[in-house]
């Protein structure tokens, strides 16, 4: 088990900055998903900590020790890859023995012939079979120890490397998009098991990904990574719900959020599309951009605002439409619970939100302080919804 602390991370390369100053704790014990759009850093941030790269300045620190100067296999942390890793001309059994024979037996025990000359080796490979059978029970893979990885489906091979991983009891498990080579139902279920993994483990759990569904639905705390830099930390809700700059709203969600033009007007009233809204900030006057997540656009004739239906996307349990024409730059989004209650395209729609859907960013994106004014102070506001 162990608390990683990054602190100060900077990478370069080619003289392209790809960490720019990345500060970090993560818990012992915990599980913590790094996640952003493509060429983030995700990656190099994993491959740092592991010690396979470099960082050109700031530090890592295992259990309040600098990993400076410690070699990756020092480090005792597994890294599980998206391309699996596994030696296709070995077993199963064997593909999962190679750390510990790795650790347990020296290099001339480790020899084909000359090795299983020497006193110890025996004993060794037993005490090495006992581990590798525990770990395929665990993951139930036990019938697949004498198959090649080429025999093996993806899920079965992403079993094996992380049973790989696993054997060596590592103090913290890196995994690197471990899901991304599965067919979308394979994920759904391997999501469920590593997180179960997670619970038997309580090791700590570093998992990198690109697929905010992955992380929302795992882990405990979540890092949104952008250009190299780590925008927010916290808990899925907390990304979701309070996301504190718009790249994060806009990056976690699916469908994305919808963003409205918008202006912080003197009085301090937020609006948009020609209405002023029930939703005041402190934020001083200027544009914004209002934002509303899907499921909290209310469609129905009286409006506000309206458009008309440009596309539906029906997934049988719930479905989206989408508002053309509604003055954004793209089509506004809205969640129906009811598939059976959705209108034809073509048709206009009218749709609202309540204030507190509202989420506000400023110029630069970030968040700003939005709240809800007393109705009685000002009868005649225009309500949103
Ligand atoms: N060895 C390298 N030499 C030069 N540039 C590199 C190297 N490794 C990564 N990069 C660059 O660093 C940036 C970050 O890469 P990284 O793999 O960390 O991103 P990522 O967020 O993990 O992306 P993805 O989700 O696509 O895997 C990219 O622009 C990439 O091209």
């Amino acid at each position: 088990m162990a608390e990683i602390e990054i602190r100060a991370l900077r990478k370069t390369f080619d003289g392209a900055e790809v960490l720019k100053g990345v500060d970090l704790t993560i818990q012992d014990g915990e599980f913590i998903s790094l996640v952003g759009p493509s060429g983030c850093g995700k990656s190099t941030l994993l491959r740092v900590i592991a010690g396979l790269e470099p960082q050109s300045s700031g530090e890592v620190r295992i259990d309040g020790v600098s990993a400076d100067g410690i070699r990756p296999s020092a480090r005792n942390l597994a890294m599980v890859f998206q391309s699996y890793a596994l030696y296709p001309h070995l077993s199963v059994f064997d593909n999962i023995a190679v750390p510990l024979r790795m650790k347990r037996l020296s290099a001339l025990e480790r020899t084909p012939f000359l090795g299983r000359l020497m006193p110890g080796r025996r004993r060794a490979e037993r005490v090495i079979r006992d581990d590798v059978e525990r770990v395929a029970e665990q993951l139930e893979i036990s019938p697949l120890l004498k198959r090649k990885p080429g025999q093996l489906s993806g899920g079965q091979r992403q079993r094996v490397a992380v049973g790989r991983a696993i054997v060596r009891q590592p103090r913290a498990f890196l995994f690197d998009e471990p899901l991304s080579n599965l067919d979308a139902k394979l994920r759904v279920h391997m999501r469920a098991e590593i997180a179960q993994l997670h619970r038997q483990l309580k090791t700590t759990f570093i998992y990198v990904t690109h697929d905010q569904a992955e992380a929302m639905t795992m882990s405990g705390r979540i890092a949104v990574m952008i250009g190299g830099e780590l925008i927010q930390v916290g808990t899925p809700s907390a990304i979701y719900e309070e996301p504190c700059d718009i790249r994060v709203a806009e990056f976690v969600g699916t469908p994305k959020i919808n963003a409205f033009p918008g202006r912080i007007r003197s009085d301090g009233r937020l609006e948009m599309l020609g209405h002023v809204l029930h939703v005041a900030t402190p934020a001083p006057a200027g544009g914004c951009r209002v934002c509303v997540r899907p499921e909290r656009i209310e469609l129905g004739s009286h409006g506000p605002f309206s458009g008309t239906v440009v596309h539906l996307e029906n997934l049988g349990s719930e479905a989206f439409v989408h508002i053309g024409g509604a003055g954004t730059d793209t089509p506004v989004v809205a969640r129906v619970n009811d598939p059976s209650q959705l209108p034809a395209i073509g048709a206009s729609a009218g749709y609202g939100f309540a204030p507190a859907a509202v989420r506000a960013f400023d110029a630069d994106g970030k968040r700003i302080v939005t709240s809800i004014p007393s109705r009685v102070e000002r009868p005649r506001e225009v309500a949103v919804v």
